[in-house]
């Protein structure tokens, strides 16, 4: 394999259920909030596929599947109550997916610049990937607050792409879910999807370039999106 033979291409991940499994702990803070309220607990496996829109929409969909009350006028103190437990919490059971930071390096090391495109805010995904030791593998982190338009909107991508000092036309996004495929239609870019994440679609049916079931097929992956353009 030729050296730095990445030079120019960029590569933006989603953060939860692509390099990080987070649903304990997102399915955690939850969980906390509606035993405050006398609700029962829902099981990580059974509310994991409320992950990848947000802190807000998950709290709103979690609530009502588990069948607490949700009104619209309380959102904003709920989602403070969310982000400030999970904030306390945020890496208690969250751990990069086997083979992200061996990947990481070698992408790296060929050349690409990496970078997070997230709907979790920047913040929390900052205190995140600092809590796993994984800042030093991204030229920018962006979450929706960092950009013009949240995926899936293509803004999301581009934007963070650019910030990365990359080129949206050289680029690949890498995701679990319809946002991210979303995401990456709009803004013209060629999409890797894991299998391993928390989409309520099947990861087939997304409609991404490829698929792939462990982290560590990553570049093999790359190397053939590339070769198509
Ligand atoms: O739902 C979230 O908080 C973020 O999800 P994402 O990292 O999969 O975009
Ligand atoms: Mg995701």
């Amino acid at each position: 394999m030729a050296e730095r033979d990445l030079d120019g291409w960029t590569i933006a991940f989603d953060l939860d259920g692509t390099l990080v499994e987070t649903a304990a702990d997102l399915i955690g803070t939850l969980n906390r909030m509606l035993a405050a309220r006398g609700i029962a607990q829902m099981p990580v496996e059974a509310a994991q596929h409320l992950v990848g829109h947000g802190a807000l929409a998950l709290l709103r969909h979690g609530f009502q599947e588990a069948g607490a009350v949700w009104e619209d006028a309380q959102a904003p103190a709920l989602l403070q109550e969310f982000l400030d437990d999970y904030l306390a919490n945020i890496a208690v059971h969250s751990q990069p997916y086997e083979g992200v930071v061996e990947t990481l390096d070698r992408l790296a090391a060929r050349g690409a610049i990496l970078c997070v495109a997230t709907n979790k805010r920047t913040d929390l995904s900052v205190a995140l990937i600092e809590a796993l030791g994984l800042g030093r593998h991204f030229a920018v982190v962006c979450g929706p607050d960092r950009v013009s338009a949240r995926k899936p909107d293509g803004a999301h991508v581009r934007e963070a792409v650019q910030m990365a000092g990359g080129d949206p036309t050289r680029s690949i996004m890498v995701g679990d879910g319809a946002p991210d495929v979303q995401a990456a239609k709009n803004a013209g870019v060629p999409c890797v999807v894991v299998t391993f994440g928390y989409t309520p679609i099947p990861a087939a049916e997304l409609g991404g370039d490829v698929l792939i079931d462990r982290f560590a097929e990553l570049e093999a992956a790359v190397g053939r999106l590339i070769a198509a353009q």
